[in-house]
């Protein structure tokens, strides 16, 4: 795929006629406290000559949790994508705009993809273990990167000392709400355990890497509600620490767990962003209120 900054091709203009709205309205402008950890500008994506992101513009604030919902086809997970380049994975897609994570662009040729992942980790929406022993999953990616006793866990741990895999395993599983399940089978294959607890086992192998940053594309779709309401807690606790962007289809999950929630709607516009309270409870677009309210999507 090519991420080339270049200029958008011909496209119809949305004219306020067709929506009854303005164009680029206000309140996609979402002012918040805090800093900003990424944003986008004028982003667009294609698959070959379709357009999946139309002209998106939004901040993203640090620790704190962001919801992007919208009815199905509409873009959420191919702009989930854009924030860590995993679409340069998809020989059709093309990119045009700009993302920056803690003010520097991600889209140029210099970005080294390896640390741009592991700053910004990735959890599916099919828990995908690998075939491997519980703490083999979450020490895969520290001992890829050779980052074990060294700089990882110092940066982790706030200290320089010789910290072993143990400690990376036992902290990352903590974290991910999962130790007290498996601390007494951490030998045992990942795939013995039940979605629920696979999903947060994926939730502690991106942890054990240090990101700043956890994407999730619909992360508790697959599971019961008990696993669901594990996962939603865990998603409110990491984002003391994390900054976290979740796609969900499940309205009321967004309004439970989330800061701010931007809504897409078909055609990959960015309608409304803000408040998750000030969205589903007092939507500024008559589109937003139509869809929250179940009128389509
Ligand atoms: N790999 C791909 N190749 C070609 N087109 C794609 C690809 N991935 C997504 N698309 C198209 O891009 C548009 C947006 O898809 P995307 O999966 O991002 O939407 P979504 O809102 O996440 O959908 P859903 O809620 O159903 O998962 C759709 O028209 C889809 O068909």
């Amino acid at each position: 795929m090519s991420t080339t900054q270049t200029e958008p091709e011909e496209r119809p203009e949305r004219t306020a006629a067709e929506t009854d709205e303005p164009i680029d309205p206000a309140w996609t402008e979402y002012g918040f406290d805090g800093r900003t950890k990424l944003a986008v500008d004028s982003l667009d994506v294609h698959y070959g000559d379709e357009r999946a992101i139309d002209d998106v513009s939004l901040e993203i604030p640090e620790e704190s949790v962001t919801a992007l919902i919208g009815p199905s086809g509409c873009g959420k997970s191919t702009f989930l994508r854009c924030l860590n380049r995993m679409n340069d994975r998809i020989d059709s897609a093309r990119v045009d705009g700009s993302v920056t994570l803690d003010g520097k662009e991600i889209y140029g040729d210099s970005t080294d993809l390896v640390e741009l992942r592991k700053r910004v980790g990735m959890v599916f929406q099919q828990p995908n273990p690998f075939p491997k022993s519980i703490r083999d999953n979450v020490a895969y990616g520290p001992r890829k990167h050779g980052e074990v006793e060294t700089g990882m866990l110092s940066r982790l741990f706030g200290r320089g000392d010789g910290t072993n895999e143990d400690e990376l395993v036992e902290r990352s599983l903590r974290q991910a709400a999962i130790w007290d399940e498996v601390k007494d089978r951490l030998d045992d294959n990942a795939l013995g355990l039940s979605g629920g607890q696979q999903q947060r086992l994926c939730i502690a192998r991106c942890l054990a890497v240090g990101p700043d940053v956890i994407l999730m594309d619909e992360p508790a779709s697959a599971l019961d509600p008990i696993a669901t309401s594990k996962i939603e807690d865990l998603i409110e606790d990491l984002a003391e620490d994390y900054t976290v962007v979740v796609v969900t289809h499940n309205m009321q999950q967004a309004a439970r767990i989330s800061d701010q929630t931007a809504v897409f709607l078909t055609g990959g516009e960015l309608v409304e962003y803000g408040d998750t309270d000030q969205i589903f409870e007092n939507p500024e677009s008559q589109r937003v209120e139509d869809y929250i309210t179940g009128k389509f999507g």
